[in-house]
């Protein structure tokens, strides 16, 4: 539809009125010559198109005005199609132009006498009247082009507020609801025509917990249809003014179950994964899953890397808690004024930084599941005195908050520090000290674990060479005594990255010690490789190798050593060595 087209009913009535003052008939053409208005009452003069080479026509190709006094003698009209028709006895075009382009033109035509004088008249004002009838014909356009646009955006909106999977409720600064979507209206069994008021909607304290933060903050969960919502208000303010508010419904158990969701794909980790056949591993690993299945705080205790977080997520998913969320926070990691708003969230505003609505902390996310706190041994004194508290009554409150809320998540706790020490000096709370340590669990460091330095490289390079698609499938002995040779001081992380980096980094069908050494090079030390090392951690590992084929027990082992041909005090001597 041409732009003239799309503003006829305005374009009618400035003809009429110019019809009255002027007493001509006028018309309006577009682009393509198109009648769109005209005061011509004759059927056929208004229906048909203005004709071709007419001075409609020429006024659109050269955007000039054209005044004919005699159309029919007139050079102008030679080659009009309608020339041998024409009825006007004077005729005035004006070329209407928007954005420096001809879109159209108005033209003023007499049939009568009457109406000729008149026209030749005021001859002069017209030929003046040309920018003013493009200026109003540009503010019409630009209006109806902004109502177009209005039109749009709130439709756009509608259909982007309507396929969300969160419910959205706008009321007026009177409370009143103005705007529902469908996930909202079918999950509260809402219907437009009636809607309540936002205060009967909701239960009295979640209306009055966001009537006190100025609708500008966060509320519940509160169960709503049997559905419970965690609700997040946002003011709408226009020049400064507050002309509404957007609340934002939603589904907590969702919010739970995609932070489950995702623990589920990032690690689904039970006690099959943990890799390695050594005792103090073994021993480690009878002890978690004895522990797994009651809700006894568990403290574990090992070196970087040693596996801490890998064992506290297959207790938990031994555990009865295993549907609900599992969460891990670091407190050494985080500055010591978030760990507080972390771990029991926050209202809106109650430190700088804060987000504007408020956010759900640790505990209460994980309620009923397990929470990971890794480096409890720095965690903050006075954030001790809170944990102690919160796991004593259960119940914590929000910074910034003062209403107590529920929790009851399983603690599993982890260090590298002697916490027991840093009791006996006063750094650790010891009533939160023996709330933690229930259940201590020991995971030895890489070096106490023998061969299962050999056991854990073999399972990377076969997870690295799948990841990386390589065809490399072992390692080479000398390979091998490196590694068992090495202290491995970040321990299984520092295996696993080395691993990876060899397997990257191979270029032949087996991993060697250049590989290996290229990583480890500038951590090891030299004495580490000298030929009766290298030959001892050999012997080690081809008899761990024997024993791992034959079992633990003394006969296995007894007849490890008759194979290898040694006696069985050798056998146990140079596995001390
Ligand atoms: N028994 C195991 N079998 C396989 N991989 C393991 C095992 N234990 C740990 N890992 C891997 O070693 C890395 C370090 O493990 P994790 O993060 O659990 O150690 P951590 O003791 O919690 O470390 P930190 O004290 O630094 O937080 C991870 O990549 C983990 O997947």
């Amino acid at each position: 539809m041409s732009r003239l087209k799309s503003i006829s009913s305005e374009l009618l009535h400035i003809i009429d009125a110019l019809q009255a003052v002027t007493n001509v008939d006028i018309t309006i053409v577009d682009e393509h010559l198109d009648r769109v208005v005209t005061t011509v009452k004759s059927n056929i003069e208004s229906s048909r198109k203005a004709p071709v080479n007419s001075a409609f026509h020429k006024c659109i190709l050269t955007g000039e005005q054209y005044f004919i006094e005699n159309p029919k003698e007139n050079q102008m009209c030679l080659n009009c199609t309608n020339s041998a028709d024409c009825k006007e006895l004077i005729e005035f075009c004006i070329p209407i132009k928007y954005n420096d382009e001809i879109i159209g033109v108005l033209g003023m035509c007499a049939y009568d006498e009457v109406a000729r004088h008149n026209l030749l008249l005021n001859k002069e004002s017209y030929m003046n009247f040309e920018s003013r009838l493009s200026d109003l014909i540009s503010t019409i356009l630009s209006e109806k082009n902004t109502v177009k646009m209005l039109e749009y955006r709130s439709s756009e909106l509608l259909t982007l507020i309507n396929s969300l999977n969160d419910g959205i409720i706008v009321i007026n600064d009177n409370k009143d609801i103005i705007t529902t979507n469908k996930y909202i209206n079918e999950k509260l069994n809402l219907n437009i025509n009636n809607m309540p008021r936002i205060r009967e909607l909701l239960t009295e304290k979640v209306y009055n917990k966001l009537l006190s933060v100025g609708f500008n903050g966060e509320a519940g969960p509160v169960k709503l249809n049997g559905i419970e919502f965690v609700i997040n208000a946002n003011p709408i303010v226009v020049k400064g003014s507050n002309e509404g508010f957007v609340l934002l419904f939603s589904d907590f158990n969702k919010m739970k179950e995609s932070v489950l969701e995702s623990n589920r794909k990032k690690d689904l980790i039970t006690f099959d994964d943990i890799v390695g056949e050594s005792e103090p591993l073994l021993q480690a690993r009878r002890e978690a899953i004895q522990v797994a299945e009651n809700d006894a705080s568990v403290l574990i205790y090992g070196e970087t890397g040693t596996g801490k977080e890998v064992f506290a997520r297959a207790i938990h998913n031994a555990s009865s808690r295993k549907n609900n969320v599992f969460m891990a926070l670091n407190c050494g990691a985080i500055p010591e004024n978030l760990i507080e708003s972390e771990l029991f969230g926050y209202e809106k505003g109650s430190f700088t930084g804060a987000k504007t609505t408020g956010k759900i902390g640790k505990f209460e996310i994980c309620k009923d599941g397990t929470l990971f706190l890794d480096e409890i041994g720095d965690l903050p004194f006075l954030m001790q005195v809170k944990l102690n508290r919160a796991l004593e009554e259960k119940e914590i409150i929000r910074v910034g908050g003062s209403i107590p809320i529920k929790v009851n998540p399983r603690i599993i706790s982890a260090t590298h520090k002697n916490l027991s020490l840093l009791v006996d000096n006063n750094l650790f709370r010891d009533d939160l000290y023996y709330r933690l340590n229930v259940v201590p669990i020991h995971l030895p460091p890489l070096r106490e674990r023998g061969y299962d330095v050999i056991i854990l490289s073999r399972y990377f390079l076969h997870h690295f060479s799948k990841i990386y698609n390589k065809d490399i499938k072992e390692f080479t002995a000398e390979a091998e005594i490196l590694l068992l040779n090495y202290k491995f001081p970040g321990n299984i992380r520092e295996l696993r990255n080395l691993i990876e980096y060899a397997v990257i980094f191979e270029e032949n069908s087996m991993i060697g010690t250049e590989s290996i050494k290229k990583k480890i090079g500038a951590d090891s030390k030299e004495e580490n490789f000298k030929l009766a090392d290298l030959t001892k951690g050999y012997e080690k590992s081809v008899i761990l190798n024997k024993i791992k084929m034959y079992g633990n027990d003394l006969e296995a082992k007894k007849k490890a050593a008759k194979q290898l041909g040694i006696s069985i005090a050798t056998l146990y001597r140079k596995l001390e060595e």
